[in-house]
């Protein structure tokens, strides 16, 4: 279980969180929405414990992520960070490789096996620095998974996916049962894959709640000053329809 409690987080002078206190259940997802600069990903950050929170706490199976050795952390905790630069030379397998446990090293099956869910073995041998934008994410949402944590966290896990590409990834971390924290433009995406949904702006936490509480019309025109209609689909899920910028 992942727990937030009374988190506040700001950015120099300006406030993004104040606070926010929700739990989210092993193997359940969270998607974040707001608007550019709203917060979403040092939320993230902050719940990594790469970027430190103005006040409260996150645990994870009881224990505070921001008191646990660096080490131990990350076996807890994965995430997947925006705007990956390729570094300088490495190949797409060794790349994945980064991502190994240091106290259980590289095993080699894992590595093969996140490979494949990747589809990244016809290109293992590949440098980073050569391959399309889509190609580097699946590497790195690979390296993400090779840590093989019940926490991971996703900032923007869509960034560069072909449609394909993006249902099976997303398939895929889904059956590993991990609790995931994951932003999303994409409001039908974030509805489609999360059982909650968190909706940031104004330096508050707009709402929390169900696809069905938080993808409103009136939340959605607060957050992004857009007008929208909703529609249910026969499956009960979400979707929403812009229409413009709001009147
Ligand atoms: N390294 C930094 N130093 C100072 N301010 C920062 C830094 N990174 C982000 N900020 C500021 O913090 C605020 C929140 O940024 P953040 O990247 O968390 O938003 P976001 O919701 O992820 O945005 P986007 O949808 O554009 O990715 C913004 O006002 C941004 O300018």
């Amino acid at each position: 279980m992942l727990e937030l409690n009374t988190l506040e987080l700001r950015r120099g002078h300006r406030q993004l969180v104040t606070d926010l206190s929700l739990q989210l259940p092993q193997g359940q997802w969270l998607g974040l929405l707001g608007a550019n600069g709203c917060g979403k990903t040092s939320l993230l950050k902050s719940i990594a414990g790469l970027w430190p929170l103005s006040r409260g706490r996150v645990c994870f199976a009881g224990a505070s992520l921001a008191e646990m050795a660096p080490l131990a952390r990350a076996e807890l905790v994965s995430i997947l960070v925006q705007h990956n630069q390729p570094s300088g030379g490495l190949t797409v397998e060794q790349t994945v490789a980064l991502g190994a446990s240091p106290a259980r090293g590289c095993e080699r099956a894992a590595l093969e096996q996140v490979l494949l869910e990747c589809e990244l073995l016809a290109m293992r041998q590949r440098p980073l620095d050569s391959l399309s934008g889509g190609q580097v994410q699946r590497t790195m949402i690979a390296q993400a998974l090779l840590q093989d944590t019940p926490l991971l966290l996703l900032d923007e896990p869509a960034n560069h996916l072909d449609v394909y590409h993006l249902y099976t990834t997303l398939a895929r971390i889904r059956q590993r049962s991990m609790s995931v924290v994951a932003s999303f433009h994409d409001m039908n995406l974030a509805a489609q894959w999360c059982d909650r949904l968190l909706l940031l702006g104004e330096g508050r936490v707009l709402a929390h709640g169900t696809p069905e509480q938080v993808l409103t019309p009136s939340l959605l025109r607060q957050a992004f000053r857009v007008d929208t209609e909703i529609h249910t689909g026969t499956d009960g899920q979400r979707q929403v329809r812009i229409l413009g910028a709001a009147r």
